[in-house]
């Protein structure tokens, strides 16, 4: 027997995604998979994708989870807080939702609405300290899926004084999957299909979650709506300080993380070549003619935006190698 894990909230996008990736792990067994409404469903009446997996959901209760090693927690915002305070102290968490990443208890309620919960080990090895951080943690907050695509384009440029953090604007496409199952309204394949749509123009959730990761002090993010399953393209631009090459400062940041890639010279990154992986893929450049520093940043919004970030946040609670599961390719076409 490996080292023992479960997931809460398995019948979601996220929660499916963190089942495959713990089924071909090889340290990681999985004890139970809980869910909601689905509570009692074979996990391939859900997720057909993960045939042979042979598991039913159980219902989201403290005493499932408790006999764990580490608890996955894939669940609506507001709903993981109270289930990870039942947990014993010893058990270790990975939460995907947004419960515990803000320092900032006013911008969470005034974002998410509700009390605030409290703040955890903020999940992003790449950051300066992080990766020792997360390896000390016994509760870590994952990141979300447009902070995370953001976060890694920006926060090595902020950190070199190479761009103004006052003035950053940030447009981000999304796939549908980053709604998660439940949205239903505005992603019926008939409504989506052929269309891009912005949605939380100048209000999305997590743009204090950017600017506490980054520094950044001021910044407009704009979310669109993309016609695919998945990935994450988000194209992030600043006011050059001085004259630092913004791919050296990244190649710099970036030149020991396994996962995030700057691109050669003249290659832009696309979504689909990170789908399925847990990688990031960067490219930078200036604007010729605002002067403005471009950072574009590809991900696979189910891979490094969550499940995968996690299952590379608990390889390093666990003292196991930070790649271990994970790929760094993705598929394609
Ligand atoms: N999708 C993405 O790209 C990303 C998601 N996240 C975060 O991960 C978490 C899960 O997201 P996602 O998988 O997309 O969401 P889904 O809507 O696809 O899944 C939600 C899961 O939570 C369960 N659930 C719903 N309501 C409750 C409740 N009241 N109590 C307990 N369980 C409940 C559902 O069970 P059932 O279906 O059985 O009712 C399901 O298993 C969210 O916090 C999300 O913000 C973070 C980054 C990216
Ligand atoms: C397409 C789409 O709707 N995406 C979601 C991303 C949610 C996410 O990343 O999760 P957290 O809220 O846990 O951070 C959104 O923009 O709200």
């Amino acid at each position: 027997m490996g080292i023992r894990v479960a997931v809460a909230g398995a019948s979601g996008y996220a929660g499916g995604e963190l089942l495959r990736l713990i089924a071909g792990h090889p340290e990681l067994d999985m004890v139970a998979a809980t869910a909601h409404r689905q509570a009692g469903a074979p996990v391939t009446a859900v997720h057909p994708q993960l045939v042979g997996l042979d598991l039913v959901f159980a219902a989201t209760e403290p005493a499932t989870l408790a006999d764990a090693d580490l608890v996955f927690l894939a669940l609506p915002h507001g709903e993981s807080a109270a289930l990870a305070a039942a947990l014993p102290e010893t058990v270790r968490v990975v939460d995907l939702g947004a419960d515990h990443r803000l320092r900032d208890a006013a911008a969470w309620t005034r974002y998410y609405g509700g009390e605030h919960a409290g703040t955890w080990t903020y999940g992003l090895p790449e950051l300066p300290g992080q990766r020792a951080a997360i390896a000390a943690a016994t509760r870590v907050a994952n990141t979300g899926c447009y902070a995370v695509a953001t976060t890694l384009a920006l926060a090595p440029l902020v950190a070199a004084g190479a761009v103004d953090p006052a003035d950053v604007v940030v447009v981000a496409a999304s796939g549908t999957s980053g709604a998660g199952r439940a949205a239903k309204t505005n992603l019926l394949g008939s409504e989506v299909m052929g269309d891009l749509s912005p949605y939380k123009v100048g209000a999305h959730q997590h743009v204090p979650e950017i600017k506490q990761a980054t520094g950044a002090t001021s910044l407009s993010l704009t979310p669109v709506l993309a016609p695919m399953p998945r990935g994450i393209l988000a194209t992030v631009t600043a006011v050059p300080t001085g004259d630092a090459d913004p791919r050296a400062v990244l190649a710099r940041a970036y030149a020991d993380a396994p996962f995030v890639h700057v691109l050669p010279e003249g290659a832009w990154p696309h979504t689909a070549a990170t789908l399925g992986s847990n990688s990031c893929h960067l490219q930078a450049g200036v604007d010729v003619d605002s002067g403005r520093l471009i950072v574009v940043s590809a991900i696979d919004n189910l891979g490094k935006g969550a499940a995968g970030q996690a299952v590379q946040c608990a390889n390093l609670m666990l003292g196991l190698p930070e790649t271990m599961g994970l790929s760094v390719w993705g598929i394609a076409p």
